[in-house]
């Protein structure tokens, strides 16, 4: 028989040995078979690797005890800096309450749980997220708490009752509850696959709930919130992209309704999607949003991108001449420019969470390899080029996170009046800031991990795909020069006129 001590556990490798990715003849090396192998293994593999063949395990060395802990679905890292300062012992903050804490609680072990698993598979293998997911999402109503605050929640039980009305009234939910719930999903390490987990409806579906028709507001509302139909936004275009201006998509006025001829490029979920929220210019310029369902005249066809190769559904639509009735225009009457624009401040903030989100926990990823791995009979944190790199990472998320806290309380504090006016900027400028800050933690990362950090399996798994998937925040809702220009321009009017050196 052959076996091996990991960890104070013994594993028979007989039959596994000539299945082993690694080959038979590093587990019949004299120095591994039949001792202790915990070093060398986990200089080699993942945790997981051993809950996954945990069949192999025979026995344990009688008086010792397992160091290495697995995961434990919805537990808190122990690791300095993997969790935010809220959430560490010791530490204060005056933005969370008793009940943020316990939906942060319930959240991590949904995630652990239930979407983990599935992002995992439908990542690798570019299909969208499994119904049971959705399923359960609009059961606890997590969809519709991502997309934010607002009526659409009232009457809604909330993660089973986890936050109950009278905590967090009036509006029985608060932005830093949203902040949790996107901070929690990005832990998946599957970005094309978090996109795919309703992306569409979350940019989507609020100009719909602000400026839609109370009955088709109404049945939509109704209709995704249960992910028994599917929505995305369509702007962008291979026309216009962050220049809305710019759009080609083309609404005519005819006696019976709309007729809209175009095409929109990058439209997360439209593969899938029954309906589109839909930006288009009418005959005298100006901008029209419109709800326009599925039917005649609708093409959908996926679009590969380095992000996602098919869980976030991201399409290319071609529109010719799709008939769209008048009462689906959305807030008829008013600029349809203020629509698209009011709305990306808001998936723009969403980005922002979940960026920094990412790097925090590919810090996490670096401090463990970085303490674990060995090089010339010493650990890698032992170099200070590699401490170095791990304070950037730490200085870049913690500036950033504080920042968001801040812009998430004036959320909670402001009217939607005034967020729109003094928070824009604010917004525009801290993702700028942290997709900047990310693709420095990224690319930290891959010389921390080395050639592990640009292998899709194995150790490095999470630093090669942060690394390929990350530039999807730094463009979608708005590239960096944009956003920058953008905020800037805001506060130029704002300049008192009399401001002088
Ligand atoms: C319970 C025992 C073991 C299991 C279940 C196991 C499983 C695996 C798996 C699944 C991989 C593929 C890469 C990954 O997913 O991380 C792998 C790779 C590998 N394993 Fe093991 N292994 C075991 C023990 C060992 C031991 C004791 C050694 C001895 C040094 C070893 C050496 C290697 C090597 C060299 C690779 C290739 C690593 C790379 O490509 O970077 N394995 N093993």
């Amino acid at each position: 028989m052959q076996w091996v001590i990991i960890d104070s556990r013994v594993y028979d490798l007989s039959s596994f040995a000539k299945l082993h990715p690694g080959g038979q003849s590093v587990l019949l090396d004299p120095e591994i078979a039949g001792g202790d192998a915990t070093e060398q293994f986990f200089a080699l593999h993942r945790t997981e690797v051993l809950d996954r063949y945990s069949r192999l395990q025979i026995g344990t060395i009688e008086g010792e005890e397992a160091q290495i802990k697995s995961h434990i679905p919805g537990s808190l890292s122990a690791v300095p800096y993997a969790e935010p300062n809220w959430l560490s012992p010791g530490f204060h903050s005056p933005y969370y309450k008793e009940h943020h804490h316990r939906l942060r609680a319930v959240m991590r072990k949904f995630v652990d749980e239930v979407v983990y698993p599935d992002a995992q598979k439908h990542e690798r293998d570019g299909t969208p997220p499994s119904q049971r997911v959705f399923d359960e999402m609009a059961r606890l109503n997590i969809t519709a708490m991502r997309v934010g605050p607002g009526k659409h929640l009232q009457g809604r039980v909330l993660m089973d009752g986890i936050i109950s009305v009278e905590e967090a009234s009036p509006s029985q939910f608060d932005p830093f509850h949203e902040l949790i719930i996107n901070q929690e999903l990005s832990r998946i390490h599957a970005r094309g696959y978090a996109d795919g987990l309703a992306g569409g409806t979350i940019i989507g579906l609020p100009p719909i709930i602000k400026f839609a028709q109370p009955a088709l507001r109404d049945k939509i509302v109704d209709e995704v919130l249960s992910h028994k139909k599917a929505l995305c936004l369509a702007v962008t275009e291979a026309f216009a992209g962050s220049d809305v201006q710019g759009l080609r998509c083309r609404a005519t006025r005819t006696k019976d309704g709309w007729i809209v001829n175009g095409t929109k490029k990058w439209i997360t979920n439209s593969t899938w999607a029954h309906y589109f929220t839909v930006a288009c210019k009418a005959d005298d310029g100006e901008i029209v949003v419109l709800v326009v369902e599925r039917g005649e005249g609708i093409e959908t066809k996926p679009i590969k991108t380095s992000y996602s190769s098919g869980s976030a559904g991201t399409g290319f639509v071609t529109f010719d001449n799709v008939h769209v009735p008048f009462e689906n225009q959305l807030g008829a009457g008013q600029p349809g420019l203020n629509i698209i624009l009011a709305n990306f401040n808001h998936e723009r903030w969403v980005l922002t969470v979940s960026t920094i989100a990412g790097q925090r926990i590919i810090f996490e990823e670096c401090f463990k390899w970085a303490a674990q791995r060995k090089v010339f009979g010493k650990p890698l944190a032992a170099q200070p080029v590699i401490r170095q790199k791990l304070a950037s990472m730490i200085s870049r998320f913690e500036s950033c996170q504080a920042w968001l806290e801040n812009i998430t309380f004036q959320m909670c504090a402001m009217s939607a009046k005034e967020q729109a006016k003094h928070l824009a900027s604010q917004i525009a400028f801290l993702k700028m800031h942290a997709t900047r800050a990310s693709q420095a933690t990224a690319a930290d990362a891959v010389q921390i991990f080395g050639g592990r950090g640009i292998t899709q399996s194995g150790l490095g798994t999470h630093i090669e795909h942060y690394h390929r998937t990350l530039l999807i925040d730094a463009v979608g809702g708005g590239a960096e020069d944009v956003l920058g220009d953008l905020g800037v321009r805001q506060i130029l009017r704002l300049m008192p006129r009399q401001a002088r050196l």
